[in-house]
């Protein structure tokens, strides 16, 4: 069984290691002429696989958006999810779910399971329930060579307020990350990866011992730049997932915009063909 962050080193290496956020509000229909219903949801999921599926390394669906058409709005995500599988990419299923004991048990299985309809590669998850909650998602992970993102420093201002709280002379962040290197290597896999923005001007949390992946949202839109990216994440840099989803989806509907902007993005990753594992 390949691990998570294996098959994510091999594909950011053939694509380059970019991260498309996919958060089809209705704004962004709209911007792509397309009505706000479900149909409008397949219409923007099948152009948007058709335009980038192929060429970028992660796409990342935000459940919300799809949730918001109820079961239809579900039978498009199953759908995006099994189509960006089959162009080559991996997906992070953006859910941020955290829960106990056997809902948590739940949640993995609804996301991390072989031939669960909505299987992700990987999916995003709060801690704040304490991180230990999360282990059944872990197990399931390293079982099926599948990632978890534990949020640890969003890139929301509202986020410091807990996670840069002092707990025993450290921050809630940096208990989250010291937590995540000891699961990594108690299950010998690294399949824990972390969510840090980059719209900080310091993280707040050492980042060098930590051997999985980070996905690093708040880049273009919410103001964080790729430039700043080796200086913000220093050592743990070669880790680091950049994610951009507003800045890259703004300019579709049009294929060839759209990978454009993908490539003009990749180029900006400073040493873009690096990605550790
Ligand atoms: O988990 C995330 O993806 C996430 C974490 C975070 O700290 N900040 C953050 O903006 N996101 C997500 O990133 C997406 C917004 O990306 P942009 O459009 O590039 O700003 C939304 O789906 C957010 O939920």
């Amino acid at each position: 069984m390949t691990g998570y962050l294996a098959r994510l080193s091999q594909v950011s290496a053939a694509r380059g290691a970019l991260c498309v956020g996919v958060d089809p509000h209705p704004g962004l229909l709209s911007a792509w002429g397309l009505e706000s219903t479900a149909s409008g949801l397949e219409r923007f999921s099948r152009q948007l696989v058709e335009a980038l599926g192929e060429q970028v390394a992660v796409i990342k669906p935000q459940s919300a958006f799809f949730e918001s058409f109820g079961s239809a709005g579900i039978a498009v995500l199953e759908r995006l999810l099994a189509d960006i599988r089959a162009a080559g990419a991996l997906s992070i299923l953006d859910v941020k779910r955290g829960d106990i004991g056997s809902t948590m048990t739940a949640y993995a299985q609804a996301y991390l399971a072989d031939g669960a309809p909505l299987s992700a590669d990987a999916i995003t998850v709060s801690p704040f329930l304490g991180f230990g909650s999360l282990q059944p998602a872990f197990d399931l992970a390293v079982e099926n060579g599948r990632g978890v993102y534990v949020l640890a420093r969003t890139s929301n201002p509202e986020g410091g307020q807990v996670q840069l709280a002092q707990t025993e002379g450290h921050s809630v962040a940096q208990e989250i990350v010291d937590q995540a290197i000891a699961a990594n290597a108690a299950s010998g896999q690294p399949a824990i990866g972390l969510v840090i923005g980059a719209t900080h001007q310091n993280l707040g949390c050492d980042l060098a011992a930590f051997n999985g992946s980070i996905l690093v949202p708040g880049i273009g839109a919410q103001g964080g730049r790729m430039s700043d990216l080796p200086t913000l994440f220093g050592p743990a840099f070669g880790k680091v997932l950049p994610m951009v989803g507003r800045e890259l989806l703004g300019s579709g509907p049009d294929r060839q915009s759209l990978r454009d902007k993908a490539v003009q993005l990749i180029g900006q990753i400073p040493d873009a063909a690096r990605h550790d594992s």
